[in-house]
């Protein structure tokens, strides 16, 4: 696929099921991980895979979450689902220096976020689908500590990855993009 191609075709897909990248092809979404945008080379970031026996701990720890903030059975449900949605999840987590004044750690934050969109792009130049979620999830106590998260540290995403049986045929997402663009006059 044209790299033009990919960036204004890009969808997310949330039904995924095997295959899921392979070690090789894993590497790419982690070289390309690397390669963004990356103030004071700070590679602020890491990455945990989940597959397989994983995802058993992984279900785990979301119904923990459900525990600790209380949420209820629906909440429990959608654990349960969100562990097994894919066949593949890579957690990303913002590896954030606060003394360091000339990368502020929002910027730190977006490299890692950066990253995370890479990681997306790249698994779909191979042919996999993925979305990025968040939600509650990220901010459990257990999880946090299962992802060897300091204090200051951040899950930023859930990164779920497969492929999808059934691609939902969609239109492009913004056909005018007008009225997102303004010159410095
Ligand atoms: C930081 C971040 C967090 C997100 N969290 C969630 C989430 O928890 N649940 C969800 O359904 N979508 C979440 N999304 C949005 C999806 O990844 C996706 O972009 C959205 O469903 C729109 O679909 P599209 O990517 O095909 O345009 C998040 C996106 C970002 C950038």
């Amino acid at each position: 696929m044209d790299a033009l191609e990919l960036l204004t075709s890009r969808r997310s897909e949330k039904k995924l099921a095997e295959p899921a990248p392979n070690k090789q092809q894993l590497e790419y979404l982690f070289q390309s991980a690397l390669h963004v945008p990356d103030h004071g080379k700070l590679n602020p970031y890491h990455f945990i895979v989940i597959e397989k026996e994983g995802l058993a701990k992984f279900e785990k720890l979301l119904e923990s979450v459900v525990d600790e903030f209380d949420l209820g059975e629906e909440r429990l449900r959608k654990a349960k689902s969100i562990a097994y949605r894919a066949p593949m999840v890579i957690a990303v987590i913002a590896k954030l220096n606060e003394e360091i004044k000339k990368v502020p750690t929002w910027e730190q934050e977006l490299t890692a976020g950066c990253a995370t969109y890479a990681m997306q792009l790249a698994a779909k130049a191979q042919g996999f689908d993925n979305v990025w979620i968040t939600g509650p999830w990220v901010n459990g106590s257990e999880l946090r500590k299962a992802f060897k998260c300091e204090q200051q540290d951040k899950v930023v995403a859930l990164l779920l990855i497969g492929t999808a049986g059934e691609k939902l045929e969609r239109d492009k997402k913004i056909l005018d993009t007008d009225s997102f663009i303004s010159y410095l006059e």
